[in-house]
């Protein structure tokens, strides 16, 4: 693993906003612009939790820059509350708070679905602002008179009336901002995060809920909002109503393109470059309306050139310099085949034992899938023992994926019933079916691209070791008990060791498939369905491969799909042959392999094969 430097970030952070008042005016910022950039900055921490960590494009969060800063401003100047810093927290519960309710709302749906639903909520917001509510917000006058914030020490007041003092207030909260984002991104919490942005369903697969995790995020990032809304306020000594303008939104999503999303830093680098030239050609260049469509004409350049922003760019360029040095390549099949797992890290997996229980595991009755008038599956028996490897065999389209999907919980059957280990999963989900023991590795990868292999394998090992919900936003990754010891036990036992720190993305294939295997390896199953792990695999990988299965089946529960005969019957103490959606017939490989009626099954297919 890289060692890293601890905290350097942020040390470099607070050298760079300490340089900041005393450089950026000698590259024609004003003392206001400067202040304005870190209120965006911190908006935009909160944003890019939300869309550059979790994929998730809002465009409301003006709604909640809007309430948390006109909560804080009418406390401040309606009532008789004088601290600032009381107020600004108010306003940012009342943002979480709204932020809640509307993610409650709005997470209903994703995609562009979820991001129109945000849109919505900017509009009415601010519609709600200007008319009933305009007796609380001052409608189209905003509320002025907000106080400057004043820090009372006991022995001095400190008042940051005048712009360098202000700027040391807003920088000190951007600070801590920061730092609050770095622990999350940095926590179990925010690699979770992470894989729902790369792959919501793995994720799920994989025992987390992703649905809370969406929610917690959303409220994380409504309450930046908020913050940065009551800053506002206090910056200006006027909260305006235009802080609840769709633009405002806009803005916050175009200066995070622009400054490089996921990246944190992203925001305030996109809102230096958003403010300095809006303020360039509105008031040096004196472009009149203009202004807007040149702005518009640089953001699309922009955006088109710098695909991950600034912040991207340059982290690109400093990952090519780095890779160049390094040469870690795909293993050779030969050493891989060579390798056996080490026993030791089969019990450092903590996978959950099977041979020492005896008994059916699984029990599916009268299973079927309807879709539509086509049945997938029709009736279907079928049991597994404790400590079985079961094999699957099936022509095309005879339904044996759509049965793996009832057995994990991914899709419901139509009727039947399945228990596994004493319990009835038949409705239940596919994240609670993963907290029990049962997992499968997908015939098409599903895996985290951009992420590490090490990575990956930790999202699959959090969820059994965390649950499927943990807001352990301020916990260090390496502070998770076993997780290290598991991540290095599964990608020894799937050869790719060597290539924990490599991106998913640069994998070989046969790499990938077996990082899909470790995946669902990882989460400790009690079940482990492999569906078709041999899938689009060279003879060599296929070797390289059958030799891993026959390692992992060893005290396991397996079931393996495959359309590989040999490898099959030489893995499986028994085989069911599905065909048409329904069972027919289950033996032996010996009995499968003469059986008239599988052979029948096959010909003109692999039938060649099977004799
Ligand atoms: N989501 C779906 N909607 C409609 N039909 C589906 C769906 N999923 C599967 N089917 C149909 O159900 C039948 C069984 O498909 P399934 O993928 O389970 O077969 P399979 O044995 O796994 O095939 P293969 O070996 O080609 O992967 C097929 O006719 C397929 O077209």
């Amino acid at each position: 693993m890289r060692r890293q430097i601890p905290f350097l970030v942020e040390a470099l952070t607070i050298l760079g906003l300490i340089a900041a008042p005393f450089v950026l005016p000698h590259l024609g910022f004003t003392p206001t612009t400067i202040n304005r950039i870190l209120v965006w900055g911190l908006v935009g921490i909160g944003f890019d939790l939300l869309f550059g960590y979790t994929g998730l494009l809002s465009f409301g969060q003006s709604a909640f820059f809007g309430s948390g800063g006109m909560f804080a401003a009418y406390l401040l100047t309606q009532t008789s509350m004088q601290s600032s810093i009381g107020a600004l927290l108010i306003g940012t519960v009342a943002a979480g708070v709204i932020g809640f309710f509307i993610g409650l709302i709005a997470l209903r749906r994703t995609g562009i679905y979820f991001a129109m639903i945000t849109v919505a909520i900017a509009e009415v917001f601010f519609f709600v602002e200007f008319n009933p509510l305009s007796d609380f917000t001052g409608g189209e006058n905003g509320l002025p008179g907000v106080p400057t914030p004043i820090l009372n020490l006991g022995f001095t007041i400190i008042e940051f009336s005048d712009n360098l003092s202000m700027y040391a207030f807003l920088a000190f909260w951007y600070f801590v901002g920061l730092v609050i984002a770095l622990r999350l991104v940095r926590s179990p919490f925010g690699l979770v995060l992470r894989a729902i942005r790369e792959n919501p369903l793995r994720a799920q697969a994989l025992g987390h809920n992703i649905q809370r995790y969406k929610l917690a995020v959303f409220v994380v990032a409504a309450m930046y909002a908020g913050f940065a809304g009551g800053l506002l306020g206090l910056m200006q000594g006027f909260m305006p109503p235009d802080a609840f303008m769709f633009a405002t939104s806009g803005e916050i999503v175009m200066q995070t393109a622009i400054g490089g999303a996921g990246t944190l830093f992203g925001p305030l680098l996109g809102a230096a470059v958003w403010l300095y030239l809006s303020d360039f050609f509105q008031t040096v260049l004196n472009l009149g309306a203009t202004w807007r469509l040149i702005l518009g004409i640089v953001f699309v350049l922009l955006v088109v050139f710098l695909r991950h922003g600034l912040v991207g760019a340059i982290s690109d360029i400093y990952r090519r310099v780095r890779q160049g040095k390094q040469t870690a390549q795909p293993q050779s099949v030969a050493a891989v085949a060579a390798r056996k797992p080490l026993a030791a890290n089969r019990a450092k997996l903590g996978h959950k034992a099977t041979k020492s229980k005896e008994g059916v595991l699984l029990a599916a009755t009268g299973l079927t899938k309807h879709y539509g008038g086509l049945a997938a599956n029709s009736d279907i028996d079928f049991s597994v023992d404790h400590g079985e490897i079961r094999g699957i065999i099936g022509p095309n389209g005879a339904g044996k994926s759509t049965f793996f999907k009832m057995l994990t919980c991914e899709v419901e059957p139509t009727s039947g019933k399945i228990v596994f280990d004493g319990r009835d999963i038949t409705k239940m989900g596919v994240i609670d079916a993963c907290q029990m023991g049962l997992t499968k590795s997908y015939q098409i990868n599903q895996l985290f691209e951009k992420l590490t292999v090490r990575q990956n394998l930790e999202i699959a090992v959090l969820g059994v070791v965390r649950g499927k919900f943990r807001l352990d936003m301020f916990r260090a990754l390496h502070k998770v008990r076993k997780l290290d010891a598991q991540v290095e036990g599964t990608a020894e036992l799937v050869h790719l060791s060597d290539r924990l720190d490599a991106a998913v993305s640069e994998l070989a294939y046969g790499e990938k498939r077996r990082l899909e295997i470790g995946l669902a390896l990882a989460t400790s199953p009690s079940l482990l369905l492999l569906d078709e792990p041999l899938a689009g695999m060279s003879t060599q990988e296929r070797v390289e491969t059958v030799a891993l299965l026959k390692a992992i089946a060893e005290g396991r529960t397996l079931i393996v799909i495959d359309h590989d005969m040999d490898s099959l019957f030489e893995l499986a103490g028994k085989v069911t042959v599905l065909q048409e959606g329904r069972v027919l017939v289950e033996g032996t490989p010996e009995e499968i392999k003469n059986n008239p009626l599988v052979q029948e099954a096959y010909l003109g297919g692999v039938h060649e094969e099977m004799v």
